[in-house]
């Protein structure tokens, strides 16, 4: 009966139990709580550690694959990189050119090497437009002597060793995210390469000993909203229309700083549309020509209320030119050791073609020398970057780099439409 007595003297409710055994009875029942508690927390400690550890292995796996690096160095590698940069002329230039194997990268490093410069590329080769399309400026670069290392500009170890293999006295920077559009589809990868990217290649840059001088891809998109024509680098950059033209903007101030903090000499190139054989296939030229030949339908912008779209487009080989003669100018920079000595050359140009030619004046040109008519499909400009128009005021790279575009858009696109066709319907590549 006792015993029953207790059992009912067990209340549904433990906080309300009276036991007669007082405190000895609590204290038990306390230390099987702490006990218990104890258990959960040390497994809620083991559950979160594992957590964070394989999540902090799942981020390294992504930032190791998003720097794309394969495998480098060792004796043969270093040769191969060394004779690539070998000097051949008496008063040439060791160039290290990011994003050879882009548009730009593979015609500068052609036209330095055909100079006697030394050259070597640096390219992530990443997936962005037809990867074969790179590995095919990559072979005709190697033909011609040079080395392309596969490897990402947030790499600062691969920077660093490269600049202790070669003591390179130029940088050509044109590594970055390209396109206006793409940036609100994977606005990222305009911070990792044309922020992030650039300052691991000053940070490399401004520890070399010596520092190289850098010239740069900057862009006309940082002209934004601007409506003043034609555009003058004293106009104002602060009002850009898309993520693309922000990261080049940014990129302008970061050069600055550099240039301020460390002695680095830098020129930044705003190029405008550049366009020509062996192009970026994302661009409307490239594209416009690859859907006409197929039939497709093509969306060509328009402005409100009918307004004309226009582009400065500009031949590559003048952009070249641009480019090789920015190089020629640069000064060397001042500091050592990660210090400032002196003040450097700080400057940037448009080089661009000026003469804007509008979107569908660039159909009717694609028509005539593909002789088929395309289907246009005329629409509205969309808000995703895009400006009306752009037009080069280039009297400060005419008188400062010797800069005279000489290329009309008819001249460069008969060139770019003999190098297509030859590519892609000889070579039978229809990958693109
Ligand atoms: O100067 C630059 O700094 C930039 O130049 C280039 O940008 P954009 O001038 O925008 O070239 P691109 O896309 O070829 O469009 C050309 C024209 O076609 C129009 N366009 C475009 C697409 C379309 O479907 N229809 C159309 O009418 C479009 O409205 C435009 O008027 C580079 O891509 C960029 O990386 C950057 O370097």
């Amino acid at each position: 009966m006792k015993q029953m007595n207790h059992i009912d003297d067990i209340p549904s409710t433990p906080g309300k139990y009276k036991s007669p055994y007082g405190y000895r009875n609590r204290w038990h029942s306390n230390l099987a709580k702490l006990t218990f508690w104890s258990f959960v927390l040390l497994g809620l400690i083991f559950f979160f550690c594992f957590r964070s550890s394989s999540s902090s292995a799942a981020s390294a796996d992504l930032s190791r694959r998003s720097l794309r690096t394969s495998s480098w160095g060792g004796p043969v590698w270093e040769k191969r990189v060394r004779n690539s940069a070998r000097i051949k002329s008496p008063n040439g230039m060791s160039v290290l050119v990011t994003g050879a194997a882009g548009f730009v990268g593979t015609h500068v490093s052609a036209a330095l090497k055909r100079r006697g410069d030394g050259v070597l590329g640096l390219d992530n080769f990443n997936d962005y437009y037809d990867p074969t399309l790179k590995r095919a400026r990559q072979a005709l670069l190697e033909r011609s002597g040079i080395f392309i290392v596969e490897g990402d500009i947030n790499d600062m170890v691969l920077l660093k060793k490269l600049f202790d293999v070669v003591a390179f006295s130029h940088v050509m920077h044109l590594a970055a995210q390209a396109g206006v559009r793409y940036a609100m589809q994977n606005p990222s990868s305009y911070v990792h390469s044309n922020i992030a990217g650039l300052v691991s290649m000053l940070e490399v840059c401004k520890s070399a000993n010596p520092q190289p001088a850098i010239v740069w891809a900057s862009s006309s998109s940082v002209y934004g909203l601007n409506t003043k024509v034609p555009f003058s680098e004293k106009d104002r950059t602060d009002q850009p229309a898309s993520l693309y033209a922000a990261t080049k903007k940014a990129g302008e101030e970061i050069a600055h700083t550099y240039n301020h903090i460390y002695g680095l000499s830098l020129t930044g190139l705003r190029f405008f549309t550049v366009y020509g054989p062996w192009g970026r296939p994302d661009m409307a030229y490239f594209f416009f020509t690859k859907d006409i030949l197929k039939g497709k339908s093509i969306p060509i912008f328009e402005a409100a209320n009918h307004g004309t779209v226009a582009r400065d487009f500009t031949y590559i080989d003048d952009i070249v030119k641009g480019c090789l003669a920015a190089l020629d100018t640069a000064e060397k920079s001042t500091g050592s050791g990660g210090k400032k000595k002196g003040p450097a050359q700080l400057r940037v140009f448009n080089l661009g073609n000026t003469s804007p030619v509008p979107v569908s004046d660039l159909v009717s040109i694609l028509e005539r020398l593909l002789k088929v008519k395309a289907k246009r499909s005329v629409m509205k400009l969309p808000r995703n970057g895009d400006v009306q128009f752009t037009h080069a005021n280039i009297s400060s790279a005419r008188r400062e780099l010797g800069y005279k575009p000489s290329t009309d858009l008819q001249t460069g696109l008969k060139k770019f439409v003999r190098w297509y066709l030859s590519y892609y319907e000889n070579g039978k590549k229809n990958d693109h």
